[in-house]
């Protein structure tokens, strides 16, 4: 009977085996080949495996490599694993899988390593045991913030954790990664160990250790979405106090009980009543009273646009600090990929050229009318030296992720190397919007608006930016906000589209600056603030934005709250108009 148990093994891992291999050969999973890694250090131990620190050919990159002990026998899980990793776009808060690598030992057999993002703050508890004295409560709230929001991300896609806790979520370079989607949970289930219950006890959904249901009746819990979000209340106070919770009690079934009739942890102090709220929110022993994570996602961006209007000066600089930071990570990666590596493996990069380009050229979209699109495409184009032949051919070829998708669908809109053909970009948009692709969520709201490829309807566009939204995408607040102040598919309230505005504009999005500028210039849901609207205009001209520009420009022509000065207004209208922007060249024409 065992051996017929452990042939089956076998027989299922080389299936399992074979899954991987032929992914290899198909580029549908990138191979490393092992020879190229050097610099090879153990960085931690976990149940299944171990996880190694390495560097990529001459690169100073760090990638981390993950071997698990009995991978014959969990194949299947890792196999899984990789399915789901696939099927994710790109997400700032969740590890990334570039690929796998595998060694072959002395007695001929080969073992494999998945290849990912390697973290260099280690685990979240180690980060806020090494690092808690010196964050402020932006930096807490961000980290919350970006926890919540790859949960959301997570639960979009139908996902549930099941296993949150400290030392599986990662900190890189100060920002939240989330690793492990319930794969220790299935490869535990598999191994029959039992530890982790208790091991997790603070952290997991308490109704697990109810054994029986309203009714007395004996039950089995099944782990959910609300007990991640339960999770998700304990990691919140974590963040917030800096240790994991009931640090000084044995884990033991004593706890659980307790934990399971109400016991939480205290509040730390000064921490804002709201963030409490939240938190208190998720752990509700009731999972039925426990909110939605979007619902945890607008909270958390409620309170930290709140304390960033407060302090407006810090944020545009916090702005400016993460566009660079985010085109420093866009250029190391384009450094480590086409300088350092291998040209005779070049095929296998991490991203290649064009996949850095579509990132890029769709991160430029972010703050600009749909209209300034092509404008925006062709000038990086040039840049670049690329035709823009070739990236359109490339994006023809290359369709398998939403990025490529929804710019293929503008490249349609605009008739970029093709005749312009807006049902074809309004299908794209859907389909990428179909993989919760936000530009494309935002680009089909759009289409529904004017009528593009498909018959107006205002309600329908409400419905997708107000989606957008929900991703707490910048964007998609920016164009629910016009949605309230211009009656788009929604009666108009002006108090709503602030409220928008504001928390598009704390999430940096240059076009949600300016129209907060624009309410403040006009009352529109609060009081007329010239001096708020021209500091808003100012932030956003400083960062390049072309409709600032515009706008500043008429504090200066009309001297509105400050001194006239034509000359100033002129080299506004100038800037805004050398960016292609139509108006300001009117208005120079006048
Ligand atoms: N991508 C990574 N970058 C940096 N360090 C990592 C990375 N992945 C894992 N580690 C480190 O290696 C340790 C072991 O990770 P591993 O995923 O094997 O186990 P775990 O998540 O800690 O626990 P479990 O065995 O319950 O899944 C982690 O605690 C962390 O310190």
């Amino acid at each position: 009977m065992s051996n017929n148990t452990e042939i089956k093994f076998i027989d299922n891992s080389k299936e399992w085996i074979n899954w991987i291999e032929e992914s290899i050969v198909k580029k549908q999973i990138k191979y490393y080949d092992y020879k190229y890694f050097n610099n090879i250090q153990g960085i931690g131990l976990g149940r299944f495996g171990k996880v190694y620190r390495a560097n990529w050919n001459n690169s100073h990159n760090y990638l981390a490599l993950k071997l698990f002990f009995n991978f014959d026998t969990i194949t299947k899980e890792i196999v899984n694993e990789l399915k789901l990793h696939r099927e994710m776009d790109f997400h700032e808060n969740i590890i990334r899988f570039y690929g796998i690598t595998s060694e072959i030992q002395s007695d001929d057999s080969k073992r494999y390593l998945l290849v990912m993002e390697y973290a260099d703050n280690g685990t979240l508890r180690y980060y806020l045991s090494e690092y808690f004295e010196n964050l402020t409560w932006n930096d807490k709230l961000n980290l919350a913030f970006q926890l919540s929001n790859a949960i959301s991300y997570l639960h979009d896609k139908e996902i549930v954790h099941r296993n949150l806790h400290s030392n599986n979520i990662l900190v890189n370079k100060n920002t939240i990664k989330l690793t492990d989607f319930g794969l220790s949970e299935r490869i535990e289930e598999l191994s029959n160990v039992q530890s982790k219950l208790f091991g997790m006890v603070t952290y997991i959904d308490p109704q697990i250790f109810n054994r029986r249901d309203s009714n007395n009746q004996l039950q089995i819990y099944t782990l959910s979405k609300k007990s991640d979000i339960y999770s998700i209340g304990i990691l919140l106070w974590e963040i917030s106090s800096g240790r994991p919770p009931f640090c000084n009690e044995p884990y033991d079934v004593g706890l659980a009980m307790e934990i399971l009739q109400g016991l939480r942890e205290k509040p730390t102090l000064n921490t804002p009543k709201d963030y409490i709220k939240i938190y208190t929110d998720c752990w509700n022993n009731e999972p039925d009273n426990r909110p939605t994570i979007n619902q945890v996602v607008m909270k958390l961006n409620t309170i930290i646009s709140e304390i960033q209007l407060n302090d407006y000066n810090e944020i545009s600089e916090n702005v400016i600090n993460n566009n660079l930071q985010i085109s420093q990570i866009i250029q190391n990666f384009s450094r480590i990929d086409i300088n350092e590596i291998d040209p005779s493996i070049s095929s296998d990069l991490i991203m290649n050229d064009f996949e850095i380009m579509v990132v890029e050229i769709i991160s430029l979209f972010e703050n600009i009318e749909i209209k300034m699109r092509k404008c925006k495409v062709v000038k990086y184009l040039d840049n670049h030296n690329v035709s823009s032949q070739e990236i359109y051919n490339w994006l023809l070829n290359n369709q398998e992720n939403s990025d490529s998708i929804f710019l293929l669908g503008v490249f349609n809109y605009f008739g970029i190397e093709i005749n312009v053909d807006e049902q074809k970009a309004f299908e794209l948009y859907q389909k990428s919007s179909n993989l919760n692709n936000t530009f494309g969520i935002t680009s089909l709201g759009y289409c529904y608006e004017k009528g593009i490829g498909t018959f107006a309807n205002q309600l329908k566009a409400f419905e997708f930016y107000q989606k957008a939204a929900n991703l707490e995408s910048a964007r998609g607040l920016y164009n629910l906000g016009n949605c309230y102040l211009y009656g788009i598919g929604v009666l108009i309230n002006d108090q709503k589209a602030f409220e928008l505005f504001q928390m598009s504009a704390s999430l940096g999005n240059l076009l949600g600056i300016c129209n907060l500028g624009w309410c403040y210039k006009k009352g529109i849901g609060t009081n007329i603030d010239y001096q708020k609207s021209f500091e808003l205009y100012k932030k956003a001209t400083d960062l390049g934005n072309y409709l600032a520009q515009y706008n500043l420009a008429f504090f200066y022509k009309d001297g509105m709250g400050i001194k006239k000065d034509i000359s100033q207004a002129i080299c506004l209208f100038k800037k805004s108009a050398e960016q292609g922007y139509q108006n300001a060249k009117y208005k120079l024409n006048e």
